[in-house]
């Protein structure tokens, strides 16, 4: 189980994300949905670590660090890399194999078989740097497989990505839930989070819903975020806050 307990971040002292507060539901998908700039990429690297936050903790119940497949945006990944295909979903081994460990046969095993079940086995010992950008984003899924992890954080993860590829993908994302494993994307879609994600974080900085998705994304709900993202200040700083995050 993850909860947040009223976590601001903030870039020089300008907040992103501000008093969160509430809890992912477990072994089910949630999306994170907002306005541009609405901070949810901030939230999902501070879940995973990469970003410390100013007041407030994430907390994990029966969650490791090692648990977690994070999925960046694709712009932020460096796709000139000198790898195979297989080696880089083989690289998701690093949990059983250690970092630079050796991938026995049985993982090896794995590898190939998430390649198969994302289409992608005839690319096995091509370049990743030779891939469009939807056959990369079906190794990174592929990648996500062999990493068996509980908690799995997706960034855009269907940007530049066809219809046909994100309905594969999508078909994973049930499956994981089907597997008990608890899924959390940021998304802009509105009908993919209707039809694949029971809950949703509607956010706008703060939190504006959270809950079921056929209740968040409501219309009124919809227009209060569009509202509070019409009146942010670029330079709003960080209100005060003491030494257990509440809000003075
Ligand atoms: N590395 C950074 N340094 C300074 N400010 C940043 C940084 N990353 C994000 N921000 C700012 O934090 C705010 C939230 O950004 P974030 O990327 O989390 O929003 P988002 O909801 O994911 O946006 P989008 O939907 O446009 O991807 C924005 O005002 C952004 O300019």
């Amino acid at each position: 189980m993850i909860t947040l307990h009223n976590l601001t971040v903030s870039y020089q002292r300008h907040p992103a994300v501000h008093h969160v507060s509430g809890r992912f539901a477990p072994g089910l998908a949630t999306a994170i949905f907002g306005p541009n700039g609405a901070g949810k990429s901030t939230l999902l690297k501070t879940i995973m670590g990469a970003i410390r936050p100013d007041s407030g903790e994430v907390r994990f119940d029966g969650i490791s660090r090692k648990d977690i497949a994070y999925l960046p945006q694709q712009s932020e990944i460096d796709r000139s890399l000198p790898v195979s295909v297989i080696d880089l979903v083989s690289s998701g081994h690093w949990r059983s194999s250690g970092l630079f460990g050796q991938v026995g046969r049985k993982q090896d095993q794995l590898s190939w078989d998430a390649l198969v079940t994302v289409g992608l086995e005839d690319f096995a010992l091509h370049p990743v740097s030779a891939l469009s950008s939807g056959q990369f984003q079906r190794v990174l899924f592929a990648r996500i497989l062999v990493q068996d992890a509980r908690l799995i954080l997706l960034d855009e993860p269907f940007n530049a990505v066809d219809a046909r590829t994100t309905f594969d993908l999508l078909e994973l994302v049930r499956r994981w839930q089907e597997e008990g494993r608890t899924v959390i994307a940021v998304l802009h879609d509105y009908e993919q989070v209707r039809a694949y994600f029971p809950q949703t974080l509607l956010m706008a900085r703060e939190v504006v819903a959270w809950g079921a998705t056929s209740s968040v994304l409501s219309d009124d709900n919809l227009r209060r975020a569009a509202d509070t993202a019409a009146h942010w200040q670029a330079n709003a700083p960080v209100c005060a806050v003491d030494v257990t995050g509440a809000a003075k």
